[in-house]
């Protein structure tokens, strides 16, 4: 059988996870060989860049450049993504137009010299790269020690192990994908610990009016997943491109209901805004959209200024 549909990824052992399981998802829905859909592995500047943060070195879009590059000179037909390194803004031509239905979204933390967040000693260090999480943290524990820790899962995890740091938070859904969730030692609540736009969900990247592979796309698409990626996504275009304010947000639906809660934060963790809102699913986008105008307004136009 010759292949059907190529499908772009990074090559990293989360990205790959991504794509196998999209590519096992599209065979049993369509009841077709593994051949049927190629994986294309692509290396992209983000997964070359390990020295500084990737807020300086350009932002998100430097983990998709080379695959979006790739997808409009027609070498592939689908990019599988993790949603939360999407930018809001995508190439012309390019749209995000399917989900898989969404893992567990929250941060879980991998302690060693403590089993949560909570129980770390004065001063202790904790690695992470995300300026969300770095704030989060700090809003909790203000005394701790908050180093950059870049680099994919396993580099950080091999970190933790060499005691670079006593603890570190990844996405949970992260490490059940790479079969990894025994290392997390805890699980932090929702609530508390606001997970970033679209964590957790897997979205495919296609040609605007590619129908053959939006044909293809509809029997492995999870309606409420999409639904909560557009209205976390709102959120986000709302808010950023202003800021490196930290931005989090996460929208869960039940029976067409759709409820979203958001959060902006000041790096240091010491001020922070939220909003809640509920809507209708249908509505979803809209409700984002309406949270990152009442989060704004609360905080004010200052708060986006002059956080570096
Ligand atoms: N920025 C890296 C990245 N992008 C997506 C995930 C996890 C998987 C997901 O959120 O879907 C991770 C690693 C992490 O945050 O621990």
């Amino acid at each position: 059988m010759q292949t059907i549909l190529r499908i772009g990824t990074r090559g990293s052992p989360l990205a790959l996870a991504q794509a196998q399981e999209t590519q096992a998802r599209l065979m049993a829905a369509h009841g077709m060989p593994v051949e049927a859909f190629e994986i294309v592995v692509i290396s992209t500047s983000g997964d070359r860049i390990q020295d500084r943060p990737l807020s300086e070195a350009g932002g998100k879009g430097l983990f998709t450049k080379e695959i979006e590059e790739a997808l409009l000179a027609g070498g592939i037909d689908i990019a599988v993504h993790s949603s939360k390194d999407m930018p809001t803004q995508l190439p012309d031509g390019l749209e995000l137009s399917a989900f898989l239905p969404r893992e567990d979204a929250r941060d879980a933390f991998v302690g060693k010299a403590a089993k949560t967040i909570a129980a770390l000693p004065r001063g202790a260090k904790v690695g992470s790269s995300s300026l969300r999480r770095q704030a989060l943290i700090r809003r909790m524990r203000p005394d701790l020690d908050v180093v950059m820790f870049r680099g994919n899962v396993q580099t950080r995890l091999r970190k933790l192990d060499e005691g670079v740091a006593a603890g570190t938070i990844l996405a949970y859904a992260g490490l059940k994908r790479l079969g990894l969730e025994h290392v997390v030692t805890d699980l932090i609540p929702l609530d508390s610990f606001p997970p970033a736009p679209g964590q957790g969900a897997i979205g495919i990247e296609t040609r605007i009016g590619d129908r053959d592979v939006e044909k293809m796309l509809v029997a492995i698409h999870d309606v409420p997943t999409g639904q909560a990626l557009a209205c976390e996504r709102a959120f986000l275009a709302a808010l950023d491109g202003s800021c490196r304010t930290p931005i989090a947000g996460y929208a869960a639906i039940v029976a067409g209901k759709l409820s979203f809660a958001g959060l902006i934060i000041s790096p240091d963790g010491t001020q922070s805004h939220s909003v809640e809102l509920q809507g209708s699913a249908q509505d979803a986008a809209r409700v984002g959209h309406e949270a990152a105008l009442t989060v704004r307004a609360k905080a004010g136009e200052k708060f986006f200024d002059g956080w570096l």
